[in-house]
């Protein structure tokens, strides 16, 4: 079997109509792109943070979980961004805990 890849036009891989907006599409997703890399990266380190003080309470005889400290976060995050933000801040404890 042969395989052709022919590259995608700039209008094509954003679905913009004229040149002007496949441009600015192009630039922004740049952007967003940059962001993602940066928003990874800081949960990354806050899954880092979150392991030293799981292991911290471990060590001195307590529990993984820490439910009430949960309800604070799940709150800071639904104050912030509304009930998206409870399902964002939930999967960010999944990660940075495991199911519960
Ligand atoms: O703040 C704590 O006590 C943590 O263990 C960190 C953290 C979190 O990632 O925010 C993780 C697990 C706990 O259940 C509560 C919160």
């Amino acid at each position: 079997m042969t395989t052709t890849t022919t590259a995608k036009t700039l209008t094509e891989q954003t679905g913009a109509r004229t040149d002007e907006a496949a441009t600015l599409i192009g630039d922004a997703r740049g952007r967003i792109d940059a962001l993602d890399d940066r928003i990874i990266g800081l949960i990354q380190e806050r899954m880092a943070i979150s392991t030293v003080i799981q292991e911290a309470r471990i060590s001195s005889g307590g529990r993984r979980v820490n439910l009430a400290r949960e309800m604070e976060v799940l709150g800071h995050y639904r104050d912030a961004l509304g009930k998206p933000g409870t399902a964002l801040a939930m999967t960010m404890l999944e990660l940075c805990r495991g199911r519960i």
